[in-house]
């Protein structure tokens, strides 16, 4: 059953405001890439829509440049939905490799990423990629790399697999974003603080769970999304749709990257103080329920992810004009 977590009319952010307020303006100075440049770690023979939500509604939000990296088999498969993506075919599965080809296998997989690591503005970890052990310890490797650059992470659907099993990863990252559906919550709640979910007390032991992991930001989705930091918590419960569609939490995924990545850059120039993990959380969450309910109000019972996405435009445009 959805949980309804108990919160009073003050936890819910000014969502506008925080979109208004960190949405970039369109200059003819830029130059191609300080919109962002974000990099979807997924997609793998199972699941190739996952990283391809993400990745593309990066694109739709703002983003410059979108990079997936996925197994051999998903990237064809991914390439042929988008001529926009840009596809690097680089992590394999145990099945498609012999035990000893393993060490030289993950050892060219980083040499790959390293490559790019410092472009990125921020990765998503985890859309649709798999459970393979051999595949997870490679995206391990890829994670304590871009902690090592700095590059913020958010981590989703199999990441967050990964790192409840090895919390070691994000623990004390404060640039690591988790965004558990439920079951993802369950089982973060069940690793970290050793209790079951206490929707009586849902905010508090939201906090306890962000502070428990060292200060990572954690974004509960549900009926409302509730964002913490250990600090501080906040909701945003913007009419969405009820059409519950696989793909929408992949689309948080890419819009919450390159909202928090626009958010760094305003935290850079002085201009919002507000950790910009939660300042991208908030954007992301909001944008993404707006777009569902105007994909709703048109597709109604046929509302797919790719409608959704198809509101992605229309939704910032609304609420910042060009
Ligand atoms: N097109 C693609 O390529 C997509 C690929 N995806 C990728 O799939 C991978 C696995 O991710 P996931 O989300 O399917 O796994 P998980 O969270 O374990 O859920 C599994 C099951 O939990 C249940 N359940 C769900 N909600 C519930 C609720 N409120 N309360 C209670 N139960 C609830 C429900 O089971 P059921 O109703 O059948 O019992 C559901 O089926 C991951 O890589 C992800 O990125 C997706 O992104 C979608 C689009
Ligand atoms: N009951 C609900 N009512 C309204 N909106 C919801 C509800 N549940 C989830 N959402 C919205 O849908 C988004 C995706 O959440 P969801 O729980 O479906 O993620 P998910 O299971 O990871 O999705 P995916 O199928 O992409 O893996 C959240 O940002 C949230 O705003
Ligand atoms: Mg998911």
């Amino acid at each position: 059953m959805q949980s309804v977590m108990s919160s009073g009319p003050s936890l819910e952010a000014d969502a506008v405001s925080i979109l208004r307020s960190i949405i970039p303006g369109l200059e003819s100075t830029k130059h191609k890439g300080q919109a962002g440049k974000i990099a979807v770690v997924g997609g793998c023979r199972e699941y190739t829509g996952a990283p391809y939500f993400s990745a593309i509604s990066a694109l739709k939000i703002g983003a410059d440049l979108s990079h997936v990296f996925c197994t051999k088999d998903a990237a064809p498969v991914i390439k042929s939905y988008s001529p926009e993506l840009i596809v690097h075919p680089i992590l394999e599965e145990s099945y498609s490799i012999r035990d000893e080809e393993k060490s030289s296998i993950a050892a060219k997989v980083i040499a790959e990423v390293e490559k790019w690591m410092e472009r990125f503005d921020c990765l998503v970890v985890g859309p649709g990629l798999g459970r393979d052990p051999f595949l997870l310890d490679c995206v391990s490797n890829i994670m304590k790399h871009a902690r090592e650059c700095n590059v913020p992470m958010v981590i989703d659907g199999d990441g967050l697999f990964l790192v409840t099993n090895s919390l070691d990863l994000v623990s004390g990252y404060p640039l690591a974003v988790l965004t558990p559906n439920v079951n993802e919550y369950k089982r973060l709640v069940q690793k970290v603080l050793n209790s079951e979910v206490n929707d009586q007390n849902g905010t508090d032991q939201l906090l306890s769970l962000a502070k428990g992991i060292g200060g990572v930001t954690v974004l509960r989705k549900g009926k409302s999304d509730f964002i913490s930091d250990g600090k501080t918590a906040c909701a945003v419960s913007i009419y969405g749709s009820p059409r519950r569609c696989g793909g929408q939490g992949d689309i948080l995924s890419g819009s919450v990257a390159v909202f928090l990545s626009w958010a760094r850059q305003c935290a850079a120039k002085g201009e919002r103080s507000m950790n910009p993990t939660i300042l991208g959380c908030v954007a992301g969450s909001a944008l993404l329920r707006r777009a569902a309910s105007l994909a709703f109000e048109s597709k109604k019972r046929s509302t797919l992810t790719g409608d959704i996405i198809e509101y992605l435009g229309r939704s910032i445009q609304e609420i910042c004009p060009v």
